[in-house]
């Protein structure tokens, strides 16, 4: 596994939500790693606090004690508007149901956010139909999402989630709503982009079928991890060597420090994290 500062790392995080008599507790102590390359599965029974630990890895949440690092800058103690600027500039979202715009295009749902991060328009819409040409999407790029399959539609979301160049990749249930083949087709795509281009790609999923392509599981229960499997397919030597050249160009690429573009450095970024 590849040791690097741009790792995603949760340290004994605990969460409860509301207090006194509505108290819940949702994470009891949480400590796990996700690293550059690889893609962890989180696993557990309904109400175990997946989604709780996915939104505290994506910068949404803070945990009430414990550390959340992401790609080397804590979020304890950051603003909101740092929060979120970590968010904009180092997270990719993909939800179970896609999360589209219905009133947009193919192509302007993956241009909206760039907008908002202050990309130009002209280039906001040329780094969305690469996108689309890239999964395989080119002649939908004037559909609405009601017009696409649902496959379509989460290779849609996936392109959206990484328009904006995140290192991380943040996916709940990300196939749940597909068939077998559609549902394949994006987990390939999860793994490519942590495999080929470096990123961390964290999957909380049910789905068995996600298995033969994740590098580690972590399964919680309870708010507690009671098992960690994996690397279920131990890196060659040749793929080691290839990420982490991956790795140090998008550290280099990037300019301050963390995990940022190298295999596409045209990606759009804030500086609103100083
Ligand atoms: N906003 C909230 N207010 C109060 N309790 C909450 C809230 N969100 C989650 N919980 C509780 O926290 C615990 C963990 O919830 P979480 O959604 O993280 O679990 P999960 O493993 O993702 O569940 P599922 O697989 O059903 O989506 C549960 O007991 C849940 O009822």
């Amino acid at each position: 596994m590849i040791q690097t500062p741009e790792s995603l790392i949760v340290e004994d995080a605990v969460l409860t939500y509301g207090k006194g008599e509505f108290a819940t507790p949702a994470l009891r102590g949480v400590s796990l790693t996700a690293k550059p390359g690889e893609v962890l599965l989180i696993r557990g029974p309904s109400g175990s606090g997946k989604t709780t630990l996915l939104q505290l890895m994506g910068a949404m949440k803070e945990p009430d004690k414990g550390k959340v690092s992401i790609c080397g800058t804590p979020t304890t103690g950051l603003s909101q508007k740092r929060l979120r600027a970590m968010r904009l500039n180092r997270i990719g979202f993909v939800f179970q149901f896609f999360n589209l715009l219905s009133s947009l295009r193919a192509w302007e749902n993956i241009a909206a956010p760039l907008d908002i991060i202050g990309m130009d328009r002209g280039a906001a819409e040329k780094r969305a139909k690469a996108l689309l040409a890239e999964f395989g999407l080119a002649d939908r790029a004037d559909h609405f999402p009601k017009q696409l399959s649902g496959g379509q539609r989460q290779r849609l979301a996936v392109a959206r989630a990484i328009a904006h160049d995140p290192p991380v990749i943040l996916a709940d249930e990300p196939t749940a709503a597909l068939d077998t083949e559609n549902g394949q087709a994006v987990a390939q795509i999860l793994r490519d982009l942590a495999v080929k281009e470096g990123r961390i790609v964290v999957l909380v999923s049910h789905d068995h079928r996600l298995e033969p392509m994740v590098d580690r599981e972590i399964t919680i229960e309870d708010g507690r991890v009671v098992e960690e499997r994996g690397p279920a397919r131990p890196k060659s030597n040749a793929l080691r060597s290839t990420l982490s050249a991956l790795i140090e160009a998008r550290r280099a690429a990037s300019g301050d420090g963390r995990g940022g573009s190298g295999a596409r450095q045209e990606g759009p970024r804030i500086s609103s994290l100083s």
